[in-house]
């Protein structure tokens, strides 16, 4: 897991770095300035001209000792430090005088007024005008800069974050006073920003540096949120026992599919097949047998007393683990329906799609859900059934908060998918793409997690690895399909690399 700090907590770590490994606050500057000089010279040859910005604090103590850095491997670098209440932190004052020591430097300090250089397409900025220690939305000479700076065509680089940017709450910002980068490198962490979709314009293509914080207070400093690795679920796919039978791998039942949406329940259960159920009965209305039967021999088929729509089930204690939702339409028989599921079943569910739907609109059915069930809304669900949220911070906080009253799992679907769990925690995926935005890709998903709980994992566990798979299947789909080209039946067909992949 890749723990993601708030920023006053990182600089907490900073703080502790500081005082045990021991090192000085200047070096600490000086480690993060020289892996963002090597990752900057992997990318951009030295013929670019570049363009420093840098701020009062240690963002710009950074952008300082980077643009002494890369001076010194030979590129063309022009420093303007930002200084108009003539107040540099420690480090970027000693910054300061190092590149101010060295030849062949051009240098400005603005205090007052200032005549920006023209940027062009070919230049390279790089934004150390504010990091972490943002406390308010810029304004002013600096909302101006951000803007001259935005509405160029130069490439940007974002020291640690885009200059205007806070690390969690941008609900109070104000978007045009936030760089535009290109390329964020960023320092120990992820900031929880960089996962949430309206943020992508500020920050672009983002990635992790390592400044060697200490490991001892990364270990025992606790976060509510994190990002998934393949490592972790590795960890949670065991060898098969050789003396396995189809019963060691649960029985799963699906309850899906309507007239016109037989396909979700196809796409739901073949991917909970190949996602090692051992058995998977499909609980669809009459009209859908020769579909399900011709198409998908390996499921059973149990059918619903209506041709068209769900209106009734029984005899569920017999399956391990239950998933309704993909295709089922919203018939008021199958409002009835799923009320008497919630009424009998013991077992933790997986609620998807439809089934979110009719939850939504009768709300009472909430405090049926048995505990510790699985709900997989995309953002237009979960706001039908907890409100409407004005940006995906919020939403977020919202499925935290839900998740625990609740005491279920919300799989908040998205680009960067989050598992919230009834404890509070957050399990942020990182694989996947957009090529998996297409009509049924969240119905395979609702097929894996069914899979996973029959195979017996915990529903958070089911959650975080089915989604993991998903994305991971979904990654391999479109480097045989294209993003553009692959469909949601790619998904399903990518699994067995996938696992492969993983284990
Ligand atoms: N040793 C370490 O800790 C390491 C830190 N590292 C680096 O340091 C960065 C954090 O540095 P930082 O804490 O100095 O904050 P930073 O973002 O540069 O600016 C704060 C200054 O801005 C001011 N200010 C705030 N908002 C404002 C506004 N809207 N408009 C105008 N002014 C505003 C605020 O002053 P105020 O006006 O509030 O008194 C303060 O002076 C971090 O992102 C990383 O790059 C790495 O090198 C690793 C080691
Ligand atoms: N840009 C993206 N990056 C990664 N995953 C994505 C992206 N867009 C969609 N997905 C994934 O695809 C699935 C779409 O689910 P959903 O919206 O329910 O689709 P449908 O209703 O068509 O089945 C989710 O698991 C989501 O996380
Ligand atoms: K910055």
């Amino acid at each position: 897991m890749i723990k993601i700090f708030s920023t006053d907590k990182v600089r907490e770590l900073d703080k502790y770095t500081i005082q045990n490994e021991p090192i000085s606050s200047i070096d600490l500057v000086e480690r993060a300035a020289t892996v963002f000089t090597s990752e900057f010279c992997r990318r951009y040859s030295k013929q670019t001209r570049i363009i420093v910005f840098a701020g009062q604090g240690n963002n710009g103590a950074d952008a300082l000792a980077i643009a002494r850095m890369l001076t010194d491997a030979g590129y063309r670098v022009e420093t303007y430090l930002f200084n108009p209440t003539m107040r540099l932190s420690e480090d970027c004052e000693l910054n300061k005088q190092r590149l101010l020591h060295m030849e062949k430097i051009e240098f400005t300090e603005v205090v007052n007024d200032f005549v920006p250089p023209e940027l062009e397409e070919r230049d390279v900025v790089i934004d150390g005008l504010f990091g972490s220690g943002l406390n308010r939305p810029l304004t002013g000479g600096f909302a101006a800069m951000v803007r001259y700076i935005n509405q160029s065509d130069a490439t940007v680089v974002a020291i640690d974050i885009p200059s205007g940017l806070f690390g969690e709450d941008n609900r109070k910002n104000d978007p045009d006073s936030i760089i535009h980068a290109d390329l964020t490198l960023t320092f120990g962490f992820p900031k929880l920003a960089f996962l949430l979709p309206e943020n992508a314009e500020f920050i672009g293509e983002w990635k992790v540096l390592d400044i060697l914080l200490h490991p001892e207070i990364i270990a025992s400093t606790p976060t509510q949120f994190t990002l998934v690795t393949e490592e972790d679920i590795a960890a949670v796919f065991q060898p098969r026992n050789r003396f396995a039978h189809k019963g060691t791998f649960g029985h799963a039942l699906l309850i899906a599919g309507s007239h016109g949406k037989m396909g979700a329940a196809l796409l739901s259960a073949k991917a909970c097949l190949r996602s090692g159920a051992g058995l998977l009965t499909v609980h669809i209305p009459g009209r859908g047998e020769q579909i399900l039967q011709t198409a998908f021999p390996e499921a059973m088929v149990d059918l619903d007393q209506h041709q068209d729509h769900f209106s009734s089930v029984s005899g569920i204690k017999a399956y391990s683990s239950i998933a309704i939702g993909p295709g089922l339409g919203k018939h008021p028989d199958s409002a009835k329906a799923l009320e008497q599921l919630l009424q009998v079943v013991e077992k933790p569910l997986v609620i998807d799609a439809d089934a979110l739907n009719l939850v939504a609109a009768n709300k009472d059915l909430l405090k049926r859900i048995p505990p510790r069930s699985i709900l997989t809304p995309h953002p237009k669900e979960f706001d039908r059934i907890a409100g409407e949220s004005s940006n995906s911070y919020e939403r977020l906080k919202k499925a935290q908060a839900f998740a625990i009253d609740h005491q279920v799992c919300v799989v908040l679907k998205g680009a960067y998918t989050a598992i919230c769990t009834a404890t509070g925690n957050v399990y942020f995926n990182n694989c996947g793409n957009p090529g998996m935005a297409t009509a049924g890709s969240g119905d395979v998903l609702t097929g894996i997690i069914l899979a996973l709980l029959a195979q017996g994992l915990e529903p958070e566990t089911a959650s975080v690895a089915g989604v993991f798979l998903h994305g991971t299947a979904g990654d391999l789909a479109a480097v045989y399909r294209s993003e553009e080209s692959m469909i949601a039946s790619d998904i399903t067909d990518m699994l067995g690399k996938a696992f492969k992949q993983i284990k």
